[in-house]
């Protein structure tokens, strides 16, 4: 080590697929590409930049397209992020995914993170094959970020098109172009630019050291589904997932979380039967009003608050393995 040189961070990069880690027959291919071809250590060679910004080592921990990542997948990344952020050689983590699912691992792993070391997920909109592909920007600024003191304490992190987003409230907003990452209306947290992160602003809710989750003696997360809300809605979707054993019904609602009249009885029926239901609702933004549209304390039905459906799946599954109780589960959406 050149004493003039500042140390540089230890930065482990955790590969899971997706289509920063794929591949098509022509330069101008964009879509039916492959997801999940190329590995890590390839990623790694493909940017030699990454070196000026941290020493990168790489783990290749599975090789899939994101719509296929499961609970179980979550728990066993989980886990290994949290071994590697106890280990004082380990200075941040990157973890480079599918974008498809990027905003669900992001917010299972906000939850679930036990060190205030960053953790960083980026994804890319077009394979490493396409021409202008965005994944080696994406990467370096991803490694940069987490290898920087900044980026701590901040809850998971998602690094895409240079923007600097919080796990909680990042979406994917578009199916195919290159700025698809966007927190709407809550605001993204920061740029990177210039090789610098540059925050100006963070979540108030609860992560990672603060959060009351533990999946460390977890194999398994309580089955929760999602039922979607549409003019015509029936209730044969939400019996099915009753029958197949739900613990948890996340209704994505219409409008501020509307209940279609023939809905109603099969959620307050699923509830009777120990189904703990979440009202959220399939617009995107704003905040779920609790005994707005529904009569939640009569009916004993949580609210969402701003988490959209499949980011409230997640919370209820995390909040189930440690209560049933629906004031608690109610506290702890206000909370998370
Ligand atoms: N842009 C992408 O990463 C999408 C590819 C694939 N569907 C995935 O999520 O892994």
């Amino acid at each position: 080590q050149d004493a003039a040189k500042p140390k540089l961070a230890n930065v482990t990069i955790l590969a899971t697929g997706g289509t920063i880690a794929g591949s098509g027959a022509t330069s101008t291919t964009t879509v039916g590409y492959t997801a999940a071809t190329v590995g890590v250590q390839q990623l790694i060679k493909a940017v030699p930049e990454l070196a000026n910004v941290a020493n990168v080592s790489g783990e290749q921990v599975f090789q899939i397209a994101s719509e296929s990542m499961t609970n179980e997948h979550w728990l066993t990344l989980a886990k290994r992020v949290n071994v590697l952020l106890a280990q004082n050689s380990v200075d941040g983590i990157v973890i480079t995914h599918g974008t498809d699912t990027l905003e669900e691992t992001a917010y299972f792993l906000n939850l679930v993170v036990k060190s205030r070391k960053p953790v960083v997920l980026v994804g890319a909109m077009r394979p490493s094959t396409a021409m202008s592909a965005d994944g080696p920007i994406n990467l370096y600024n991803a490694v940069l970020l987490a290898a920087d003191p900044s980026a701590a304490g901040k809850g998971v992190l998602v690094a895409m098109g240079d923007q600097i987003h919080g796990a909680r409230d990042v979406s994917k907003t578009n199916t195919s172009t290159p700025d698809a990452f966007k927190t709407t209306e809550l605001g993204m947290l920061g740029y990177i630019q210039g090789s610098k992160p540059y925050f100006y602003r963070v979540s108030t809710r609860k992560h990672t050291v603060d959060s009351e989750f533990d999946i460390s003696n977890l194999s398994a997360l309580p089955q929760v589904d999602i039922v979607y809300g549409y003019a015509n809605m029936n209730t044969v979707a939400l019996d099915a997932f009753i029958a197949a054993g739900a613990k948890g019904i996340i209704h994505a609602g219409t409008g501020d979380g509307s209940v279609a009249a023939r809905v109603k009885p099969g959620l307050v029926a699923a509830r009777k039967g120990g189904a703990i239901i979440v009202r959220a609702s399939r617009v995107g933004q704003g905040i779920l009003a609790r005994n707005g549209e529904a009569n939640d304390d009569e009916l004993d039905f949580v609210v969402a608050d701003t988490l959209n459906p499949q980011k409230a799946r997640i919370l209820l599954m995390l909040a189930l393995t440690k209560t049933n109780n629906t004031k608690e589960l109610q506290r702890i959406f206000y909370n998370y």
